[in-house]
């Protein structure tokens, strides 16, 4: 996935997360000051807030910014998103696939906005259940298309490095508004997300 690159973290912050990084390296019993780990807690400031800058984006403004007038009133269903998250639990990655669907209703929106959205509200501390309807909401409220589908299945690293140590479990949450509350568009939508339509890496 082509990340957005931040070339320029709030100095600040940085400068914070660099005193309190450090010091958690010496308080778990490593030697900040030893080579490799010398540029360790500046790295880690930065990857942090790499990871957290979805607070600082708007989805909506990102969706609005791309909104065309157009008839399609069928499904538009973009599937197999990647997704990277942290849950606010234990700020350990989770991570796994988004499928977003909708139905439009005079309006679409550019395909890669969809993805766009859904690192947006990953982009931060998070619980897979929040996620999965900001997603839905955003797209609800700014495209107001017949029906929005989210579903995501996601690996909870803090279920597999720590904790309960399940290596296999997969979470799927899910979420629907307008046309997708009907069984049957329902039905059809998760049939096309688990469809081999087109070969999968
Ligand atoms: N619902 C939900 N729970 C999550 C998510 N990410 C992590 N968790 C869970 O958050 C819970 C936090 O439970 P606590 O008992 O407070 O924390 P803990 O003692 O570290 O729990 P264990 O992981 O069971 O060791 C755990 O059950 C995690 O599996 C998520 O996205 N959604
Ligand atoms: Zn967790």
């Amino acid at each position: 996935m082509a990340y957005k690159k931040i070339e320029s973290f709030d100095e600040k912050v940085t400068s914070g997360l660099i005193g309190n990084y450090k010091e958690a390296i010496s308080l778990l019993g490593e030697d900040p000051e030893r080579e490799g780990l010398l540029k360790t807690p500046e790295r880690v400031a930065k990857a942090m807030q790499y990871m957290t800058q979805g607070y600082q984006l708007d989805a909506r403004e990102i969706l609005r910014g791309a909104r065309f007038t157009e008839a399609y009133s069928e499904m538009v269903i973009v599937k197999d998103i990647e997704l990277y998250s942290m849950c606010e639990h234990h700020m350990l990655p989770f991570f796994g696939k988004a499928h977003v669907a909708y139905i439009p209703n005079g309006y679409i929106t550019g395909l890669s906005k969809i993805a766009r959205v859904v690192d947006v509200f990953a982009r931060r501390l998070q619980v897979q259940e929040r996620l999965t309807h900001q997603i839905l909401d955003a797209i609800q409220e700014t495209l107001e298309p017949q029906g929005v589908a989210v579903v995501i299945e996601a690996q909870h690293l803090c279920m597999m490095m720590r904790g309960v140590q399940k290596q296999n479990s997969v979470t799927t949450t899910s979420a629907f508004s307008g046309q997708f509350q009907d069984g049957t568009t329902r039905a059809e939508f998760m049939k096309l997300i688990s469809s081999d339509l087109m070969s999968r890496r």
